[in-house]
């Protein structure tokens, strides 16, 4: 597996904001969003290291942290994917997250482990990151409880496709539902004013924990 970099860190997103989490990005991503903070692990010529899951297994127990975030790029599209989940989760202790664009067929993973220690964390691309074509329907019917759609929001005109999308599927009784804000592009407080205003309830707004501790810039954190 094309590994571009593995850290500890507290989780800056999704349900377990603030937890401790053991990292691993992958290389490379089948969608190009204007707003990536990633854009580096895409490049062709980005360095990796090849590892296979029983050494991803073996870095994550020396860890001693009990949360993993898979994450890249698009961890999806590694095709040892579904080993790697497979071996961390019958690890006793172990949570595994995974970050997925939307643009990937999530039901092989979410249909193989269907138990909580898996969750996804899915992306829809909204109008501002210039992918939101590509953003596969189907995966709105597999999503579970223990799962999550992120909105990451650059616009007004994005929250109110967000809106849309989370009416059009029942999101909020499904899921989780995160809004976040494309870091520095759009107040967080317009964020919260759009969801006053239209009672948004039972929606979350996240903001980037590890880019408020550490420079937004500053890679394995
Ligand atoms: C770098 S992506 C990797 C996983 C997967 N490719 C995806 O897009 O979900 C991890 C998360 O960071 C978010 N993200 C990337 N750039 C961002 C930015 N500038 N501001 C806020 N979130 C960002 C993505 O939307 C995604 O939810
Ligand atoms: N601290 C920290 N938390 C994160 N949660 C999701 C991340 C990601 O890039 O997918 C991420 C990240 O890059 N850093
Ligand atoms: S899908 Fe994720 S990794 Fe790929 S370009 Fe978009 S934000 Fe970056
Ligand atoms: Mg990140």
């Amino acid at each position: 597996m094309k590994v571009v970099e593995k850290f500890i860190s507290i989780n800056g997103e999704g349900r377990r904001t603030g937890e401790l989490a053991v990292f691993i990005r992958f290389k490379g991503c089948n969608l190009n969003c204007s707003y990536c903070d990633t854009k580096w692990a895409n490049e062709p010529a980005c360095d990796y290291e090849e590892l296979s899951p029983d050494e991803i297994c073996e870095y994550v127990s020396e860890t001693g942290i009990k949360n993993v975030t898979l994450t890249g790029g698009e961890p999806l599209l590694q095709k040892d994917i579904r080993s790697l989940v497979e071996k961390l989760l019958n690890k006793s202790d172990i949570r595994v997250e995974i970050e997925t664009n939307g643009a990937v067929d999530i039901a092989p993973l979410a249909n193989a482990f269907s138990k909580e220690k898996l969750s996804l964390t899915m992306d829809y691309k909204l109008p501002s990151s210039g992918c939101e074509e590509k953003m596969l329907l189907s995966n709105m019917e597999v999503l579970r409880k223990q799962d999550t759609v992120k909105f990451v929001s650059g616009s007004i005109n994005d929250l109110e496709c967000a809106e849309k999308i989370i009416e059009k599927f029942h999101l909020t009784e499904r899921c989780q539902v995160f809004i976040s804000s494309v870091f520095g592009s759009i107040e967080p407080v317009e964020i919260v004013n759009f969801m006053t205003s239209k009672r948004m309830n039972d929606v979350r707004l996240q903001i980037q924990m590890h880019k408020v501790i550490w420079n937004p810039e500053e890679r394995g954190v």
